[in-house]
């Protein structure tokens, strides 16, 4: 059975239809990659898979469940959510912030366990960002942000991570360790979904790959199947080619 589906998912704010009909699911170790112009309604789907949205009845399913009759502490024991912007009012020590992830775990007004924080630290040594533990995370740059914030996310030991950009402002080598951890993560179980810029990043991953098109239109399968040169043209409406290389066992896709 799909750790989540969704049938026939449909949003509008106000008077805009951003979702249509949308039907995805996702697996235990699998990776889905979602790919879309500026606007498209990318964050707007992430957020409704995590029920941050007004939703239908029986449009989402986690477990087999429907997502409206789940509490939120259930919710959170399954699906760890990245935002692609955290708003910090507060002050709180990277270790303090990331440890935060297990109120899921903890009862009303428990404070994290050694057992917690140990885990927190095992997190931020495989993102190689252990030497930020004691920053505060309203000092941390752009890049450092998105970091701790996809340690937060690991910290709360999800079966299904939703990661809205996470690789964004990340470095070139920075890119290269979170993808790879990202294929980890999936050859040990984990459901994973993310939402990119960048059609290399859908290609190394090489999973399932999912385009939102302006008109609505949901594309999803194969990574080999869906990312060709004619439906990224289409999506992003510019020249560019999908190719392979000798030196890679995956295609690579530059602009022309
Ligand atoms: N809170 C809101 N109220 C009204 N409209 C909104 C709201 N949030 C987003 N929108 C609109 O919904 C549409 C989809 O936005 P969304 O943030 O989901 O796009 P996206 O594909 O994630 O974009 P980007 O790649 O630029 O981050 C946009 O037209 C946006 O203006």
């Amino acid at each position: 059975m799909a750790l989540l589906t969704t049938n026939n998912l449909s949003f509008t704010y106000q008077k805009q239809i951003v979702l249509k009909n949308i039907n995805l699911s996702i697996n235990a170790g699998s990776i889905l990659t979602i790919l879309g112009p500026n606007g498209v309604g990318k964050s707007t789907l992430l957020s409704c898979l995590v029920a941050q949205l007004p939703l239908a009845k029986q449009t989402i399913y986690l477990d087999g469940q429907d997502l409206t009759s789940l509490k939120h502490s259930a919710i959170t024991k399954k699906i760890a959510f990245m935002p692609q912007k955290y708003q910090i009012t507060n002050s709180l020590t990277v270790m303090d912030f990331i440890t935060t992830a297990r109120v899921a775990y903890l009862k009303f007004y428990q404070i994290p366990t050694k057992k917690d924080e140990a885990l927190a630290a095992q997190v931020l040594k495989k993102l190689n960002i252990y030497s930020l533990r004691n920053c505060f995370v309203n000092t941390l740059s752009g890049g450092q942000m998105q970091l701790v914030a996809l340690a937060k996310a690991l910290v709360q030991e999800p079966k299904l991570l939703i990661l809205d950009e996470p690789l964004a402002a990340l470095d070139f080598g920075y890119q290269q360790l979170i993808l790879k951890k990202l294929k980890d993560l999936a050859s040990q179980g984990m459901a994973i979904m993310i939402t990119t810029h960048t059609p290399n990043h859908a290609l190394f991953l090489n999973d399932q790959v999912g385009l939102l098109y302006p008109d609505h239109q949901f594309l999803i399968g194969n990574c080999a199947e869906i990312m060709t040169t004619a439906n990224l043209e289409q999506l992003y409406h510019c020249q560019l080619k999908v190719f392979t290389t000798p030196e890679l066992d995956y295609p690579l896709c530059e602009f022309l």
